[in-house]
């Protein structure tokens, strides 16, 4: 099973039928599964919400101890770094204008989200896998088959991560990723069908 981590790893949680860890050798370690489901960072690792590398090292001790009234003044040595200091080597998702939330908002309340499909279909995985390019890409969420072309260019975590899920079932990496997201209250216009097993 492989848990929400930082995306620099997976960790894992042992079964029975899994290697022990070499006790002797601490260099041996258990294997590391990657999967499909792996997910992405979150926020990514170069998100804005992330504090700049290095801010969140410890604090070094002042060089020199003051004494008396002296004690109350701060060290002088390390001036704060603002918060505003950019991260080296940022590469944030930065949507296109007009694809900001509230477009998709609007854009839901006055367009047909559903590509075509005009009554709920009963979706099978290999339906759904003929969904998968840009130009049409549909996953399915907790049993509901979504439309997700519309909304590539609005997901805030980018393209590339949204169409991991294109053309299968994307609900395990959905909430691994980010299990807050109210997909139904942003998706459910675009909702083409159920998920159902094969015929
Ligand atoms: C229909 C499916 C999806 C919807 C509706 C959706 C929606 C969203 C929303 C609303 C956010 C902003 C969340 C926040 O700031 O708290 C977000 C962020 C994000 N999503 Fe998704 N998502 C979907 C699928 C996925 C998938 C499959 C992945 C991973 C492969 C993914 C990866 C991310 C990442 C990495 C971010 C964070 C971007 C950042 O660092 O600011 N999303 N998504």
């Amino acid at each position: 099973m492989v848990w929400w981590g930082d995306g620099s790893s997976a960790s894992t949680v042992k079964s029975s039928d899994e290697p022990e860890a070499d006790a002797k050798d601490p260099t041996k370690t258990l294997p590391i599964i990657v999967d499909d489901d792996t997910p992405p960072a979150f926020p990514a690792l170069d998100s804005a919400q992330r504090h700049p590398e290095g801010r969140t090292q410890a604090m070094a001790p002042p060089l020199h101890r003051p004494s008396g009234i002296s004690r109350l003044r701060a060290p002088p040595q390390q001036a704060p770094t603002s918060l505003l200091d950019a991260p080296v080597a940022r590469k944030k998702v930065v949507l296109e204008p007009g694809c900001s939330p509230l477009d998709w908002a609007r854009l839901k309340q006055s367009t047909d989200l559903r590509g075509g499909v005009s009554t709920l279909l009963r979706v099978t995985p290999s339906e759904l896998k003929r969904h998968n390019t840009m130009e049409d890409a549909w996953t399915a969420i907790q049993g509901k088959v979504y439309n997700i072309t519309p909304y590539i260019r609005f997901h805030p975590g980018g393209q590339d991560t949204l169409m991991r899920v294109a053309g299968r079932d994307g609900t395990r990496l959905f909430y691994l990723t980010h299990a807050w997201v109210n997909v139904d209250a942003i998706m459910d216009t675009a909702m083409v069908g159920v998920y159902v097993p094969e015929q």
